[in-house]
């Protein structure tokens, strides 16, 4: 608890280990972290560190070894997958490097598709995937397909695809890894905007340790220890 909030997010003793070819590999050996509503946290480390790993593991993509994910004071461990799919669709929301959007889609219909998914009729998904997409600067192109939008574009696309269902949680893995530096710094500022706009709380890997200075907290893995940069 933090002035008598509860976490959004709380990770607890989480464990993970891969089997490798030259043996087991303890890639995370503990993470403990607590992440409150509307609070922005950068996770970095080294490349292999256990980023994207520990970022499976809290949007219940991947199951750990061990320890606990706490959603909303909801643990996870014990849920079948039903349940945590329920809750990843409607807790959730998440940026990948690369956009990962339906290519035979519209920008609108790519924002509306998850809600519907969600359980939202069109009718209703529709002003709410518009809004974000102007939001996000693409109010004049709905229309288009990802592979009429440059990657900056379809960076801003994923982005409101991922707020579309009010989600209490972002998790962006290098977000604009693959973006040059200018359209990077761009698509960066938008998204930090966008999760002080909504009080989303967000959880962003990056390398870039500039970019995670902007956010309210800075965790790094270090030998296999989430601990505070
Ligand atoms: N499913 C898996 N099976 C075996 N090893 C894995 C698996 N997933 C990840 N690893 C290993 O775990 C380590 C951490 O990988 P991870 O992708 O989490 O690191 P990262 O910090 O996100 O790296 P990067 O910054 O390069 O994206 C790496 O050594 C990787 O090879």
């Amino acid at each position: 608890m933090n002035g008598g909030r509860q976490a959004v997010l709380e990770l607890r003793g989480v464990k993970q280990s891969f089997k490798q070819a030259a043996g087991r590999l303890d890639v995370i050996a503990t993470a403990d972290l607590q992440v409150y509503p509307g609070e922005m946290v950068a996770l970095i480390g080294p490349s292999g560190s256990g980023k994207s790993t520990l970022l499976h593991i809290t949007g219940l993509l991947e199951h750990a070894l061990g320890g606990d994910v706490i959603i909303s004071g909801q643990s996870t461990s014990e849920m079948s997958d039903r349940e945590r799919t329920r809750l990843r669709r409607t807790k959730m929301g998440f940026v990948y490097q690369y956009h990962h959007l339906l290519p035979e889609f519209s920008a609108l219909e790519n924002v509306v598709l998850p809600q519907m998914i969600a359980g939202r009729s069109r009718r209703a998904a529709k002003p709410r995937a518009v809004e974000l997409l102007t939001r996000v600067g693409l109010g004049q192109r709905l229309d288009h397909r990802p592979a009429k939008l440059s990657g900056g574009e379809q960076q801003r696309v994923a982005i409101a695809r991922a707020l579309a269902n009010q989600p209490s949680i972002l998790l962006a893995d290098e977000p604009t890894g693959n973006l040059d530096i200018h359209t990077a710094d761009d698509v960066f500022a938008l998204l930090l905007s966008l999760v002080r706009d909504t009080g989303v709380a967000a959880m962003i890997a990056t390398h870039n340790l500039e970019i995670a200075k902007k956010m309210d907290r800075v965790v790094t893995i270090r030998e296999g220890v989430l601990e505070p940069y």
